[in-house]
């Protein structure tokens, strides 16, 4: 038997399992998203008394993901339960992230979000930046996973489902891309919606996709270039930061809300 908790983040929910009880992660990651119905299956690892952790995302169709906000808030979160520890760098595919952990709330460093082809990445050699594509004035950005970022009137009138997957598969994104719709509320924060790649539907939040879209619009002018901005999916608010030196930070509450095991076999 393997033991499990799971945790959300906003409501963004996931499997979390040591890996050291875990020697095949795909098929066993891929059963847990599916069986408890829940966003990924994170597989950490303890390495320097706690110091430092390994996070590997396994998302519901079997795909690995570098990087997940809210994945990380969680993450950080089971290491300091058991390390006791106030803080925590997990190693990810896009990076070394620390975290800091005061109480439920936790702060992860999301790095520097980036616009370059390369980076997103994008099938052309120049930056998709408030330009037209399958109806959508969209930005594309990498902020540890691709993203594109679209600013609409109201989130809640567009049917993510219907006009997320053309973006989503389009032929300029070759690694595929998470769709964020995102409206400007009057208090200078923003609603956001999230259709991920990976789950291949809505979630209830995506902290990668929050922080796409604060940078996306300090960089259309929208809000100020540096400060914190308040990003609210549906299952909670997410406050990110914007430093002057371009880096950024995504700060919100997690919740265990469940352990139990699960057979191997
Ligand atoms: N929910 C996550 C993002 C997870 C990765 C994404 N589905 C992808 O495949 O790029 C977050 O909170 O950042």
């Amino acid at each position: 038997m393997t033991n499990y908790d799971v945790y959300h983040g906003t409501g963004n929910d996931f499997a979390v399992v040591d890996a050291d009880d875990a020697p095949e992660k795909t098929a066993f990651g891929t059963n847990l998203c599916r069986s408890l119905d829940v966003d990924g299956t994170l597989f950490l690892g303890i390495a320097d008394g706690g110091e430092r952790a390994t996070m590997t995302l396994v998302q519901p169709d079997g795909s690995r993901a570098a990087m997940c906000g809210n994945g990380a808030r969680c993450a950080a979160k089971w290491v300091s339960e058991r390390t006791g520890r106030d803080a925590v760098t997990l190693e990810t595919g896009a990076g070394p992230r620390r975290c800091t952990i005061e109480g439920d709330t936790v702060t992860v460093e999301m790095g520097t979000p980036a616009f370059a082809p390369d980076d997103v990445p994008l099938s052309r050699e120049a930056a998709f930046v408030d330009e037209a594509l399958e109806g959508y004035a969209i930005t594309a950005i990498n902020t540890g996973v691709p993203h594109v970022v679209t600013f609409v009137d109201d989130v809640d009138a567009v049917d993510l489902a219907e006009m997320a997957p053309p973006i989503r598969h389009h032929e300029v994104f070759p690694e595929g891309a998470n769709v964020n719709l995102a409206t400007a509320r009057e208090d200078g924060g923003f609603d956001q919606r999230t259709y991920e790649r990976g789950v291949e539907g809505e979630t209830r939040a995506c902290g990668t996709g929050a922080v796409a879209i604060a940078v996306v619009a300090a960089s259309l002018g929208e809000i100020p270039e540096t400060g914190e901005v308040t990003v609210s999916p549906p299952g909670g608010d997410l406050t990110i930061g914007l430093r002057e030196d371009e880096t950024t930070t995504l700060c919100g509450p997690t919740e265990r809300v469940l352990t139990g095991e699960v057979s191997d076999a």
